[in-house]
Protein backbone atom coordinates (compact mmCIF):
# COMPACT_ATOMS: atom_id res chain seq x y z
CA UNK A 1 0.00 0.00 0.00
CA UNK A 2 1.06 3.58 -0.74
CA UNK A 3 1.42 6.46 1.98
CA UNK A 4 1.88 10.01 0.28
CA UNK A 5 3.64 12.33 3.11
CA UNK A 6 2.51 15.71 1.31
CA UNK A 7 3.79 17.69 3.86
CA UNK A 8 7.58 15.53 4.10
CA UNK A 9 7.66 13.14 7.14
CA UNK A 10 10.53 11.86 9.31
CA UNK A 11 13.02 9.32 8.04
CA UNK A 12 12.86 7.25 11.05
CA UNK A 13 8.88 7.14 10.11
CA UNK A 14 9.94 6.31 6.53
CA UNK A 15 11.97 3.57 7.59
CA UNK A 16 9.13 2.33 10.40
CA UNK A 17 7.02 2.21 7.21
CA UNK A 18 8.93 0.46 4.64
CA UNK A 19 9.31 -2.26 7.32
CA UNK A 20 5.82 -2.11 7.93
CA UNK A 21 5.65 -3.31 4.15
CA UNK A 22 4.14 0.44 2.89
CA UNK A 23 5.74 2.32 0.01
CA UNK A 24 6.14 5.97 1.10
CA UNK A 25 6.06 9.15 -1.27
CA UNK A 26 7.53 11.99 -0.06
CA UNK A 27 6.88 13.98 -3.58
CA UNK A 28 5.46 17.60 -2.45
CA UNK A 29 1.87 17.60 -4.32
CA UNK A 30 0.49 20.61 -4.94
CA UNK A 31 -2.80 21.58 -3.08
CA UNK A 32 -4.76 21.55 -6.29
CA UNK A 33 -3.23 18.54 -7.64
CA UNK A 34 -3.51 16.16 -4.43
CA UNK A 35 -6.67 14.51 -5.37
CA UNK A 36 -5.91 13.22 -9.51
CA UNK A 37 -2.49 12.29 -7.47
CA UNK A 38 -3.87 10.57 -5.33
CA UNK A 39 -5.99 8.90 -7.26
CA UNK A 40 -3.64 8.27 -10.21
CA UNK A 41 -1.29 6.93 -7.45
CA UNK A 42 -3.61 4.55 -5.71
CA UNK A 43 -2.75 6.02 -2.11
CA UNK A 44 -4.22 4.29 0.87
CA UNK A 45 -3.11 6.52 3.00
CA UNK A 46 -2.64 10.08 3.12
CA UNK A 47 -0.11 12.45 5.76
CA UNK A 48 -0.35 15.96 5.87
CA UNK A 49 1.28 18.47 8.51
CA UNK A 50 -0.50 22.22 8.15
CA UNK A 51 0.84 23.08 5.03
CA UNK A 52 -1.97 20.34 2.96
CA UNK A 53 -5.88 20.50 3.24
CA UNK A 54 -7.90 17.37 3.64
CA UNK A 55 -11.49 18.88 2.66
CA UNK A 56 -14.16 17.18 1.87
CA UNK A 57 -13.24 18.05 -2.24
CA UNK A 58 -10.53 15.55 -1.84
CA UNK A 59 -12.35 13.40 0.55
CA UNK A 60 -15.14 13.05 -2.05
CA UNK A 61 -12.66 12.78 -5.20
CA UNK A 62 -10.70 9.92 -3.45
CA UNK A 63 -12.49 6.77 -2.44
CA UNK A 64 -9.57 4.87 -1.96
CA UNK A 65 -8.40 7.05 0.82
CA UNK A 66 -8.59 4.59 3.88
CA UNK A 67 -6.14 6.78 6.44
CA UNK A 68 -5.70 10.46 6.61
CA UNK A 69 -2.18 11.33 9.22
CA UNK A 70 -1.85 14.77 10.88
CA UNK A 71 1.69 14.57 11.69
CA UNK A 72 0.85 16.77 14.69
CA UNK A 73 -1.26 18.36 16.69
CA UNK A 74 -4.20 20.51 15.28
CA UNK A 75 -6.57 18.88 12.89
CA UNK A 76 -7.83 22.38 11.54
CA UNK A 77 -6.99 21.58 8.25
CA UNK A 78 -8.51 18.37 7.90
CA UNK A 79 -12.77 17.55 7.31
CA UNK A 80 -12.25 15.35 10.40
CA UNK A 81 -15.64 14.61 10.91
CA UNK A 82 -17.04 14.41 7.10
CA UNK A 83 -13.83 11.63 6.48
CA UNK A 84 -14.99 9.88 9.70
CA UNK A 85 -18.84 9.59 8.66
CA UNK A 86 -16.93 8.26 4.59
CA UNK A 87 -15.52 5.61 6.89
CA UNK A 88 -11.55 7.26 6.37
CA UNK A 89 -9.40 6.57 9.97
CA UNK A 90 -8.23 10.25 10.77
CA UNK A 91 -5.34 9.62 12.94
CA UNK A 92 -2.80 12.72 15.12
CA UNK A 93 -0.02 12.79 16.90
CA UNK A 94 -0.97 14.77 20.29
CA UNK A 95 1.64 13.82 22.80
CA UNK A 96 4.72 13.92 20.18
CA UNK A 97 5.56 17.96 20.05
CA UNK A 98 4.82 19.23 23.36
CA UNK A 99 8.33 19.46 24.84
CA UNK A 100 9.36 21.60 21.45
CA UNK A 101 6.53 23.63 21.33
CA UNK A 102 7.24 24.60 25.27
CA UNK A 103 10.88 25.42 24.84
CA UNK A 104 9.59 27.70 21.36
CA UNK A 105 7.64 30.12 23.95
CA UNK A 106 10.64 30.13 26.17
CA UNK A 107 12.90 31.34 23.11
CA UNK A 108 9.97 33.86 22.34
CA UNK A 109 9.60 35.04 26.27
CA UNK A 110 13.38 35.16 26.50
CA UNK A 111 13.74 37.13 23.52
CA UNK A 112 11.13 39.57 24.38
CA UNK A 113 12.37 40.20 28.06
CA UNK A 114 15.91 40.77 26.75
CA UNK A 115 15.46 42.31 23.34
CA UNK A 116 17.29 39.59 21.40
CA UNK A 117 14.80 39.65 18.24
CA UNK A 118 15.43 43.60 17.67
CA UNK A 119 18.89 43.54 19.26
CA UNK A 120 19.71 40.85 16.01
CA UNK A 121 17.89 42.97 13.50
CA UNK A 122 20.35 45.89 14.64
CA UNK A 123 23.56 44.94 15.53
CA UNK A 124 24.17 43.87 12.29
CA UNK A 125 23.49 47.30 10.71
CA UNK A 126 24.75 49.64 13.64
CA UNK A 127 26.90 47.59 15.98
CA UNK A 128 30.06 48.54 14.70
CA UNK A 129 29.31 52.54 15.14
CA UNK A 130 26.60 52.74 17.78
CA UNK A 131 27.80 49.32 20.34
CA UNK A 132 26.69 51.80 23.19
CA UNK A 133 23.84 53.68 21.88
CA UNK A 134 22.70 49.82 21.16
CA UNK A 135 24.00 48.66 24.87
CA UNK A 136 21.80 51.15 26.38
CA UNK A 137 18.71 50.51 24.35
CA UNK A 138 18.49 46.99 25.23
CA UNK A 139 19.92 47.34 28.53
CA UNK A 140 16.60 47.43 31.09
CA UNK A 141 15.92 43.76 30.52
CA UNK A 142 13.33 42.11 32.96
CA UNK A 143 14.16 38.26 34.68
CA UNK A 144 11.42 35.91 33.93
CA UNK A 145 11.93 34.52 37.80
CA UNK A 146 9.51 35.54 39.96
CA UNK A 147 6.82 36.53 37.25
CA UNK A 148 3.57 35.06 36.90
CA UNK A 149 2.88 33.30 33.78
CA UNK A 150 -0.50 32.93 32.08
CA UNK A 151 -0.93 29.69 30.18
CA UNK A 152 -4.14 29.51 28.39
CA UNK A 153 -5.03 26.00 27.67
CA UNK A 154 -3.50 23.59 30.12
CA UNK A 155 -3.48 20.92 28.30
CA UNK A 156 -0.30 18.56 27.31
CA UNK A 157 1.67 21.75 25.74
CA UNK A 158 0.19 23.87 28.23
CA UNK A 159 1.38 21.60 31.04
CA UNK A 160 4.90 20.98 29.26
CA UNK A 161 5.28 24.75 29.19
CA UNK A 162 4.17 25.25 33.05
CA UNK A 163 6.62 23.04 33.60
CA UNK A 164 9.85 25.00 32.41
CA UNK A 165 8.19 28.15 33.83
CA UNK A 166 8.06 26.39 37.10
CA UNK A 167 11.46 25.41 36.67
CA UNK A 168 12.50 28.83 36.06
CA UNK A 169 11.40 30.18 39.44
CA UNK A 170 7.78 31.09 37.69
CA UNK A 171 4.44 31.55 39.41
CA UNK A 172 2.03 29.65 37.12
CA UNK A 173 -1.54 30.83 36.27
CA UNK A 174 -3.76 28.81 34.01
CA UNK A 175 -7.44 28.99 32.51
CA UNK A 176 -8.92 26.23 30.79
CA UNK A 177 -13.08 25.83 29.66
CA UNK A 178 -12.49 21.75 30.48
CA UNK A 179 -9.73 20.91 32.38
CA UNK A 180 -10.47 21.45 36.57
CA UNK A 181 -7.32 20.69 38.14
CA UNK A 182 -3.80 19.71 36.81
CA UNK A 183 -0.66 18.01 38.60
CA UNK A 184 2.61 19.41 36.98
CA UNK A 185 6.10 17.86 37.92
CA UNK A 186 9.07 18.51 37.44
CA UNK A 187 11.60 15.90 37.26
CA UNK A 188 14.78 16.96 37.87
CA UNK A 189 17.99 14.78 36.74
CA UNK A 190 19.03 13.78 40.70
CA UNK A 191 15.67 12.06 40.36
CA UNK A 192 14.11 14.65 42.44
CA UNK A 193 10.89 16.04 41.64
CA UNK A 194 8.25 18.71 42.96
CA UNK A 195 4.80 18.80 42.18
CA UNK A 196 2.41 21.25 41.55
CA UNK A 197 -1.44 21.86 41.21
CA UNK A 198 -2.50 24.08 38.86
CA UNK A 199 -6.10 24.74 39.22
CA UNK A 200 -7.26 26.75 36.21
CA UNK A 201 -9.42 30.32 37.34
CA UNK A 202 -11.31 32.69 34.61
CA UNK A 203 -9.68 33.98 31.78
CA UNK A 204 -10.51 37.35 33.17
CA UNK A 205 -8.95 37.23 36.45
CA UNK A 206 -5.55 35.76 34.11
CA UNK A 207 -5.38 38.47 32.07
CA UNK A 208 -5.10 40.76 34.57
CA UNK A 209 -2.66 38.99 37.19
CA UNK A 210 -0.47 37.70 34.59
CA UNK A 211 2.91 39.06 33.65
CA UNK A 212 3.47 37.07 30.56
CA UNK A 213 0.66 35.16 28.88
CA UNK A 214 1.27 31.95 26.24
CA UNK A 215 -1.80 30.47 24.17
CA UNK A 216 -2.08 26.46 23.74
CA UNK A 217 -5.73 26.72 22.05
CA UNK A 218 -7.23 24.92 19.34
CA UNK A 219 -8.42 26.86 16.22
CA UNK A 220 -11.03 29.31 17.53
CA UNK A 221 -14.25 30.44 15.47
CA UNK A 222 -13.37 33.78 16.84
CA UNK A 223 -10.78 36.24 18.93
CA UNK A 224 -9.64 35.48 22.95
CA UNK A 225 -7.64 38.51 22.63
CA UNK A 226 -8.91 41.95 21.52
CA UNK A 227 -8.51 45.33 22.55
CA UNK A 228 -11.04 45.00 25.17
CA UNK A 229 -8.81 41.93 26.86
CA UNK A 230 -5.83 44.24 26.17
CA UNK A 231 -6.97 47.17 28.18
CA UNK A 232 -7.38 44.06 31.64
CA UNK A 233 -4.35 43.54 31.38
CA UNK A 234 -1.08 44.49 33.16
CA UNK A 235 1.29 47.56 31.75
CA UNK A 236 4.16 46.04 29.89
CA UNK A 237 2.75 42.52 29.46
CA UNK A 238 4.09 40.07 27.01
CA UNK A 239 2.18 37.53 24.96
CA UNK A 240 3.32 34.48 23.16
CA UNK A 241 1.15 32.66 20.83
CA UNK A 242 2.65 29.56 19.53
CA UNK A 243 -1.03 27.73 19.40
CA UNK A 244 -3.02 29.07 16.22
CA UNK A 245 -3.40 32.40 14.15
CA UNK A 246 -6.73 34.45 14.98
CA UNK A 247 -6.51 33.43 18.73
CA UNK A 248 -5.24 37.32 18.64
CA UNK A 249 -6.48 39.93 16.70
CA UNK A 250 -3.60 41.20 15.11
CA UNK A 251 -4.46 45.12 14.58
CA UNK A 252 -5.29 45.34 17.84
CA UNK A 253 -1.74 43.61 18.80
CA UNK A 254 -0.02 45.86 17.32
CA UNK A 255 -1.85 49.13 18.67
CA UNK A 256 -1.73 47.45 22.14
CA UNK A 257 2.29 47.11 21.23
CA UNK A 258 2.76 50.75 20.19
CA UNK A 259 0.87 51.93 23.31
CA UNK A 260 3.24 50.80 25.16
CA UNK A 261 0.56 48.43 26.97
CA UNK A 262 1.85 45.29 25.57
CA UNK A 263 5.55 45.15 25.89
CA UNK A 264 6.53 42.61 23.34
CA UNK A 265 4.56 39.71 21.91
CA UNK A 266 6.36 36.12 20.39
CA UNK A 267 4.70 35.11 17.41
CA UNK A 268 5.15 31.76 15.71
CA UNK A 269 1.39 31.52 13.70
CA UNK A 270 -0.59 34.49 12.42
CA UNK A 271 -3.67 34.66 10.81
CA UNK A 272 -3.15 34.95 7.38
CA UNK A 273 0.11 31.82 6.82
CA UNK A 274 1.80 31.65 4.74
CA UNK A 275 1.63 35.46 4.16
CA UNK A 276 1.64 37.50 7.76
CA UNK A 277 0.73 40.94 8.01
CA UNK A 278 3.81 43.62 7.06
CA UNK A 279 3.30 45.31 10.33
CA UNK A 280 3.47 42.22 12.32
CA UNK A 281 6.57 41.43 10.48
CA UNK A 282 8.47 44.58 10.38
CA UNK A 283 7.47 45.39 14.34
CA UNK A 284 10.60 46.07 16.51
CA UNK A 285 8.43 44.78 19.69
CA UNK A 286 7.42 41.34 18.21
CA UNK A 287 9.92 38.20 18.36
CA UNK A 288 8.99 36.22 14.97
CA UNK A 289 9.02 32.50 13.61
CA UNK A 290 7.55 30.67 10.83
CA UNK A 291 5.31 28.09 12.66
CA UNK A 292 7.81 26.12 13.51
CA UNK A 293 6.55 25.04 17.23
CA UNK A 294 6.63 21.38 16.18
CA UNK A 295 10.28 21.76 14.14
CA UNK A 296 12.95 19.80 15.97
CA UNK A 297 14.18 16.57 14.83
CA UNK A 298 13.22 15.39 18.01
CA UNK A 299 9.45 16.14 17.84
CA UNK A 300 9.53 15.18 14.09
CA UNK A 301 11.24 11.57 15.04
CA UNK A 302 8.45 10.97 17.70
CA UNK A 303 5.60 11.77 15.15
CA UNK A 304 6.92 9.90 12.14
CA UNK A 305 7.46 7.08 14.26
CA UNK A 306 4.31 7.22 15.79
CA UNK A 307 2.16 7.65 12.47
CA UNK A 308 3.87 4.79 11.32
CA UNK A 309 3.12 2.55 14.14
CA UNK A 310 -0.85 3.87 13.96
CA UNK A 311 -0.90 2.95 10.32
CA UNK A 312 0.40 -0.37 10.95
CA UNK A 313 -1.85 -1.66 13.41
CA UNK A 314 -4.66 -0.23 11.22
CA UNK A 315 -4.04 -1.26 8.30
CA UNK A 316 -1.79 -4.77 8.51
O1 LIG B 1 -0.64 21.55 15.20
C1 LIG B 1 0.57 21.31 15.17
O2 LIG B 1 1.03 20.18 15.40
C2 LIG B 1 1.54 22.42 14.93
O3 LIG B 1 0.90 23.60 14.57
C3 LIG B 1 2.65 22.05 13.97
O4 LIG B 1 2.36 22.30 12.62
P1 LIG B 1 3.37 21.80 11.49
O5 LIG B 1 3.33 20.31 11.49
O6 LIG B 1 2.88 22.39 10.21
O7 LIG B 1 4.74 22.27 11.85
Amino acid sequence: MKVLANDGISKSGILALEKGGFEVITTKVAQEQVANYINENNVSVILVRSATKVRKDIIDACPGIKIIGRGGVGMDNIDVDYAKSKGIHVINTPASSSESVAELVFAHLLSGVRFLHDSNRNMPLEGDTKFNDLKKAYGNGTELRGKTLGIVGIGRIGQATAKMALGLGMKVIAADSFIPSVDVKVEFFDGQSVTTTIVPQSLESLFKEADFISFHVPAQNGYILTEKEFATMKDGVGIVNCARGGVINEVDLVKALDSGKVAFAGLDVFENEPTPATQLLMHPKISLTPHIGAATGEAQDRIGTELASQIISLLS
